[in-house]
């Protein structure tokens, strides 16, 4: 089957062609984007040996539907009738994280993703407005609600560090028409050339809603966090790192005590070696450099200094973690009541602990949880108080392999997965699993190996970055992710390829004994060859223990609090049910027996071990 796409662009002055690829452009001094009516058509052949057929549509840019899946028993799906009751269906241990953008953000595309598995909705507040975002976050609500799911929201701070302006946004600010595309779902990359006047060319490669810049060998450069009015001088990138305050005095100040380090000789590497520069001249808040290694610049790239093979750390770590636009972000989340904060660029356990300080004083009644991104040198020097300080992790492998050599980011993730393990966090493995699958409707046998690989290792949960956010197939990706989990955590199970992982002890009085009785359920629950462990949970916390142990059989969690049952949804393996307890031990697990039973998860004669965090003791039932 061949496809075809044609685009076709039209302007009251000017007619536009397409280009089918990556191509550079040079910003020329004065920019200007005239106003375009853009249709899209698409030509779909299809050759058979017996017949050949073409289809012509013309279509708007985001009525392109994505393929139907079949429907799928995946986690958080509740009886609709019920939906109090909430709670899981499947039995998948490894949970997923997908991140919520242009693709995934409809009501019908964000119930297909919980109905294919996603536990927690990631916003990333680089990205959009915060309009846009409450948007997101009251769509999940409403089918956690009429639907019955239990999607958790997790709000992903922007963060501070040195990056590349979004250049689509630079260029183009005050296009009406553009800044609606800027928002648009589009399933394909355009490749815009647009033309001015005589012989201006500038070209666009539009990729929803980014542009990059094809850097060439040899080519002069400039660094720069100035503003400029409205078009950026010829050759110039535009630096960004607060992007609340950006070209204020304060960020000149930042930006020079990070370049003041930064000396003629240095490299300038883009996203782990996109493309590499090399340091010709400072001036004042510019850095003039030469390109050494061409390449590709996308907005948001990461940029670090390097001096004889080695980071120059101090340029960001001038920088706080949380810029004054994250606090006002985090505001935000807190009257919200978002589930789950993760922050970005993390440098040591002082913000956490900031964080968690600022959360519990503007909001008594609110415990989101806070989650610390490895992503930067500084925080894996300062791994384990990091760690300690929160309340799980995410290895954020895009960032953290642009500021270490891409070959360690393997160990380095084992590392933290294991460590987080020990010392009983969740942690999260995230960025590129899937990221072919961005442009095509398969994984390369390389990402299903990293993906295996991370089950293998047991992180309690994969991320979708991109693949969910501005993917052309959202979906199938999710499902891939399930079918990946599933098969390899069966794996695990029949084979005998897991040793049972010995830990040191937590010991955190007063949940040592707690801490035991987990370990002491967990180990009967494998020698039995239980079909189940049922834990009542009233924070969490004793399910969570549950769950570091890795039993071989799955865990169904029962807690009364809607937010405790939307946090255990991070951790590997729980499967979470919102339910009414009363002080009748008896007659709740006659009940949650029934639940189970009438979803089919257990069955008359299974043997199931239960504990309580209200009954210190361990009670094995034969399901009648
Ligand atoms: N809310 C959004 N609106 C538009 N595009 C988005 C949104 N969220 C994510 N994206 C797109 O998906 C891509 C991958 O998302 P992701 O959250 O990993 O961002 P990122 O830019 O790589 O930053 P981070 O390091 O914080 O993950 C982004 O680069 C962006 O193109
Ligand atoms: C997820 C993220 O922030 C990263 O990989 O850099
Ligand atoms: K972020
Ligand atoms: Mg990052």
């Amino acid at each position: 089957m061949a496809h075809s796409l044609q685009f076709s662009i039209s302007t009251p002055s000017t007619h536009f062609q397409t280009i089918s690829k990556r191509i550079a452009f040079a910003p020329k001094g004065d920019i200007h984007i005239p106003k375009l009516r853009v249709k899209l058509s698409v030509r779909s052949e299809v050759a058979s040996p017996a017949s050949s057929v073409s289809v012509s549509n013309t279509a708007a840019f985001h009525t392109t539907p994505f393929p139907v899946l079949p429907s799928f028993e995946g986690p958080n799906r509740e009886a609709e009738a019920e939906p109090k009751v909430n709670g899981l269906r499947g039995t998948q241990r490894t949970k997923l994280v997908c991140t919520i953008g242009p693709a995934t953000c409809g009501l019908d595309e964000l119930e297909a993703m919980a109905a294919g598995g996603m536990s927690v909705a990631r916003i990333n507040m680089c990205h959009g407005e915060r309009e846009w975002h409450r948007g997101v976050i009251e769509r999940v609500r409403r089918i956690n609600q009429e639907k019955g799911f239990s999607v958790a929201i997790m709000m992903d701070t922007q963060g501070n560090e040195y990056e590349v302006k979004s250049l689509l946004v630079e260029f183009i600010s005050g296009d009406p028409f553009l800044k609606n595309f800027l928002n648009v779902k589009c399933k394909v990359i355009l490749h815009l050339k647009f033309y001015r006047g005589a012989g201006v060319l500038l070209f666009y490669k539009i990729k929803y809603h980014d542009t990059s810049i094809f850097f060439q060998d040899a080519d002069m450069w400039t660094f720069s966090v100035r503003s400029f009015n409205s078009t950026l001088p010829k050759h110039t990138v535009r630096v960004n790192y607060d992007g609340f305050a950006e070209g204020t005095v304060l960020s000149i100040r930042h930006w020079l005590n990070g370049v003041t380090d930064v000396k003629v000789g240095d490299e300038i590497v883009v996203d782990g070696g996109m493309a590499r520069f090399e340091v010709i001249e400072k001036i004042g808040p510019d850095v003039k450099c030469h390109c050494t290694d061409p390449g590709l610049l996308l907005p948001g790239a990461n940029l670090t200094f390097w001096r004889d093979g080695r980071l120059v750390q101090e340029c960001n770590a001038m920088l706080p973690t949380l810029s004054s636009k994250d606090w006002l972000d985090i505001d935000f989340g807190i009257a919200e009541g978002v589930d789950f904060f993760a922050v970005s660029f993390v440098k040591s356990a002082e913000v956490i602990n900031n964080l968690r300080s600022y959360i519990a004083a503007r909001s008594c009644d609110s415990n989101i949880a806070v989650i610390a991104k490895i992503e930067t040198v500084e925080s894996l020097k300062n791994l384990e108080e990091i760690v300690q300080a929160s309340d799980g992790v995410m290895v954020a492998r895009g960032d953290l392999g642009a500021q270490i050599p891409l070959e360690q980011v393997p160990s380095v993730q084992e590392k933290i997965v294991m460590l987080c393990r020990q010392l009983h966090k969740p942690v999260i493995v995230a960025s590129q699993l899937l990221e072919s699958m961005i442009q095509y409707p398969i994984p390369t046998r390389a990402e299903v190996a990293d993906v295996s690989e991370a089950v293998r290792q047991q992180a309690d949960a994969l991320m979708l970055s991109g693949e969910s956010a501005m993917g052309q197939y959202p979906h199938k990706a999710l499902s891939v992710l399930t079918s990946i989990s599933l098969r390899m955590e069966q794996w695990w199970r029949e084979g005998t390829h897991h040793q049972c992982m010995k830990f040191p002890d937590i010991n955190s009085s007063p949940y040592s004994i707690t801490e035991e009785l987990c370990n002491a359920a967990a180990k009967m629950a494998n020698k039995l060859g239980a079909d189940a462990l049922l834990v009542y949970t009233t924070t969490g916390h004793m399910a969570s223990l549950l769950s570091r142990c890795r039993p071989t059989c799955p865990i169904f969690a029962f807690t009364p609090s809607m937010s405790v049952m939307r946090r255990m949804n991070l951790h590997w393996g729980l499967i979470p049910f919102c339910l009414n307890v009363s002080d009748d031990v008896a007659s709740n697990l006659n009940s949650s027996i029934s639940l189970l039973k009438a979803r089919g998860l257990i069955k008359s004669g299974d043997t199931v071990v239960f504990i309580s965090d209200t009954l210190q003791t361990i009670q094995v039932i034969n399901v009648p």
